[in-house]
């Protein structure tokens, strides 16, 4: 590792240097960003987030469907965030992909680095931080791999097993993220193709996201992830026995213990967008401890040519309710955000269209 950047070496390999009792101090969290505090007295809050049971919305009972549908539709609401219980992916399934994911990391720094990706889009990435295209002066308690995973599936061959237990894992959540996307849009009342049409869903973009944030000595003084929303339509998210992850609720942070095996999802900007604020994207971020944890995001969005603005029915866009987001073509927001440092929900606020009247 001599001679190589810090941005060349993970952190995993940082965390794991022999005798390390403290941050290098560029890992400090600078001013721009609050610190995470995981101790936050708010824990008992996340026991109130929205739980959806996942096999109603599919249910042939009228009154049962309906019933889904509306809690659904609050969730996506009042929360943005909410956890999908008996959603039909085998807890096993789970296990292996956490554990593969875990293999990928433990892997040597030379056979990973072999995935770092020179272009924002580029299929297969490994990295360290945010994102190493961006001019971040704050480094962060994190590796990634990302994977664009549809329309074209890519992921490394290595470790043994991977590519088959992410593609199987993946394929599953394509259908679930399929059936929330129909469930919220007949939450909002629109017409039964209309998002599957004007986002070009059949080819929409899904990134498989792992995070390895390493056991931390000073988990305090550094953050894995800043406040950040996430571009697309929905994420579903999976993680090991470790929390970390909060989410900005009244201006509180909230610790999120998910329920064992169930798949926390988060409404996206782009959800934010089609539904011209109905459904906001909501702030989180991932703090860091002792001990290792893993993530995993599958983000599902548009297709990379579809232009996104607020859906155009009138029960998104009307008299009263002006549009609120300059329309964008979706690869052209995912470079912006995936180029440049993450503030909160800046990206979004580049194609908010002030208001007058607001
Ligand atoms: O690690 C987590 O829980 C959050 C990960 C996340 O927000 C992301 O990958 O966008
Ligand atoms: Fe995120």
């Amino acid at each position: 590792m001599e001679g190589e950047s810090n941005m060349m070496r993970s952190v995993k390999a940082v965390a794991e240097l022999p005798h390390l009792k403290a941050v290098p101090c560029n890992f400090y969290v600078d001013d721009n960003y609050s610190l995470p505090s995981i101790n936050t007295s708010s824990d008992d809050d996340s026991s109130l987030i929205p739980v959806i049971d996942f096999s109603l919305l599919s249910s042939q009972d009228p009154h049962q469907h309906s019933k889904a549908i509306q809690d659904l539709a609050k969730a996506c609401q009042q929360w943005g965030f909410f956890m999908v219980v008996n959603h039909g992916i085998g807890e096993s399934l789970m296990k292996e992909l956490i554990g593969v994911t875990n293999e990928f990391f433990k892997m040597g720094e030379e056979d990973k680095w072999r995935y770092k990706g020179d272009q924002v889009f580029d299929p297969i990435k490994y990295g360290t931080s945010f994102n190493y295209t961006s001019k971040e002066t704050t480094f962060f308690w994190r590796d990634y791999l990302k994977l664009s995973v549809h329309p074209h599936f890519q992921s490394p061959h290595q470790p043994k097993n991977f590519r088959e237990v992410v593609w199987e894992y993946c394929e599953k959540c394509r259908k679930v993220t399929r059936v929330l996307l129909s469930g919220i849009s007949e939450g909002l009342g629109l017409e039964k193709e209309l998002m599957e049409r004007c986002l070009d869903l059949e080819a929409g973009v899904e990134v498989f996201a792992a995070n390895y944030y390493p056991a931390c000595p000073q988990p305090e003084l550094v953050m894995g992830l800043p406040p950040h929303s996430d571009f697309g339509l929905l994420t579903l998210l999976i993680q090991n026995e470790v929390g970390g992850l909060q989410i900005q609720r009244n201006g509180k942070w909230i610790n999120i213990n998910p329920i064992p095996n169930s798949i926390l999802v988060n409404t996206g900007d782009h959800l934010e967008i089609f539904t011209n604020g109905k459904y906001k994207s909501v702030l989180h971020r991932a703090a860091v401890n002792k001990v290792a944890r893993i993530s995993i995001g599958i983000a599902s969005g548009p297709a990379m040519n579809a232009t996104v603005g607020p859906a155009h029915s009138p029960l998104i866009q009307n008299e009263t309710f002006p549009p609120l987001y300059v329309p964008m073509k979706f690869s052209e927001y995912v470079e912006m955000q995936q180029t440049n440092p993450l503030y909160g929900k800046s990206c979004l606020d580049k194609i908010k269209i002030n208001s007058p009247s607001l």
